[in-house]
């Protein structure tokens, strides 16, 4: 990677530039620690069986790689960062902080348990969980909360939902914007991002602006955020993306991003099924999105602009597709309806998530091969479409473009 590691890896200015790299999490022992008394808080609605999980993830990977991209993978990168005492030692505090342990004696052990493994281990203990009955603590005295809690098998949770890596972090030009995220099961993704981000040299930090912290309390995610180009970006306004996040956002992307123009924002209806815009809406070529039918008539689309009121001029639209052409300045705009124009597909293969293609290249997108009908329609416009199998990994409701973090594009 030699230039780039020097002016740093980062540069996303579209959704469809030719990906470069990416950064992936392969599904591990994480998802072996789901139960059915946890999965709804957990955000899964089944089992996966991991070691097929495993094999169609390997596919998705290699297809990325056959197009181009340099796979990336953040336990790897964690695992380096790690090897620093001090970064260590700084990581433990954080995820003991973070999974709540107050008892200064539990604290106590559990660090040192977690010190004296080897970088990958604590890697995993920091994605994984830790659970009760790995570590010795016999001697110890018990606290209240110890008593209290001794039935939860669990130190640490684990985050199986790291796998979506689109959610905490997004890079948009050569910056990074690191989510707040707005459930508990998904609190701890972001800090592993964040210490990737300030740690390692490939993301060269002083050449790559942070655009959003994870400690701000407005929740912001990664689904929910398209580069369209360099001039506009869209940012969904959903169940899991607050009005206050995207204005936060949008001040710190007009202040940083010199091109940028407009920032589109769609408000989508708050249920789960469309939990991310990028769950009902993606870019797949130049001038071609592929939509949920009917969508488009439940968003509210605003534009915000460079302006007075505290840096953003907000300008409610009526239409998307007018919004569209408008913004990017191109004279149409096709949105290819997913599930082949039945209701009925259209709903079963959006909740497999049809819609969440991700683009390899302009017109290039690799999809899940179970979604039959909206993979014909994409064909049918034109659109050359990758096919993975999916049957494992889609049951943690998120599709190629979720399970992907584009750290670099080809510029268009
Ligand atoms: N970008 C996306 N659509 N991500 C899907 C994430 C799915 C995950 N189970 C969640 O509920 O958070």
């Amino acid at each position: 990677m030699g230039d780039e590691t020097q002016r740093g890896l980062l540069n996303i200015t579209s959704e469809i530039g030719k990906l470069k790299a990416v950064f992936l999490h392969k599904p591990g022992k994480e998802l072996e620690r789901l139960t059915p008394d946890y999965l709804r808080q957990l955000l899964f609605d089944d089992i996966p069986w991991l070691k097929q999980m495993r094999i169609e993830h390997d596919e998705f990977a290699n297809v990325l790689r056959e197009r181009g991209a340099q796979v990336l993978y953040v336990e790897d990168l964690l695992a380096e960062v790690l090897q620093d005492k001090e970064v260590r030692k700084n990581f433990i505090y954080d995820l003991l902080k973070q999974s709540k342990i107050d008892s200064l004696e539990l604290h106590q052990a559990l660090y040192d348990y977690m010190y004296n493994r080897t970088p990958e281990e604590l890697v995993e203990i920091s994605i994984a969980g830790l659970q009760k009955k790995d570590v010795n603590l016999e001697d110890r005295e018990y606290s209240l909360t110890d008593y209290i809690d001794a039935d939860y098998p669990l130190y640490i949770n684990p985050i199986p939902n790291l796998y979506f890596m689109r959610d905490p972090a997004a890079v948009m030009g050569n910056g990074i914007s690191i989510n707040s995220m707005h459930t508990d099961a998904r609190r701890r993704e972001p800090m592993l991002i964040k210490y990737i981000y300030e740690n390692h040299p490939l993301f060269n930090k002083d050449q790559s602006p942070l655009w959003y912290d994870y400690t701000i309390p407005h929740s912001l995610e990664g689904g929910d955020m398209l580069v369209l180009s360099k001039e506009v970006v869209a940012i969904g306004c959903s169940e899991r993306t607050s009005p206050q996040a995207i204005e936060i956002l949008a001040r710190n992307l007009f202040s940083g991003m010199k091109e940028l123009r407009e920032i589109i924002a769609v408000r989508i209806p708050p249920i789960r099924a469309f939990m991310h815009l990028d769950t009902v809406f993606t870019m797949v070529d130049y001038d071609k999105f592929t939509i949920y039918p009917g969508i488009q008539d439940k968003v509210e689309v605003y534009r915000l602009t460079r302006g007075k009121n505290n840096g953003i001029t907000v300008t409610p639209e009526t239409d998307l597709v007018d919004t569209l052409k408008k913004s990017l300045r191109i004279p149409s705009v096709k949105l290819i309806e997913s599930g082949g124009g039945d209701a009925i597909t259209a709903a079963r293969e959006q909740w497999n998530d049809s819609t969440n293609t991700l683009a390899i290249a302009p017109g290039v997108v690799v999809t899940y091969s179970r979604n039959e009908a909206s993979n014909e329609v994409l064909r049918k416009n034109g659109i050359e479409v990758v096919e993975i199998d999916g049957s494992e990994l889609v049951r943690g409701r998120g599709g190629p473009r979720c399970m992907s973090m584009p750290l670099c594009r080809e510029e268009l």
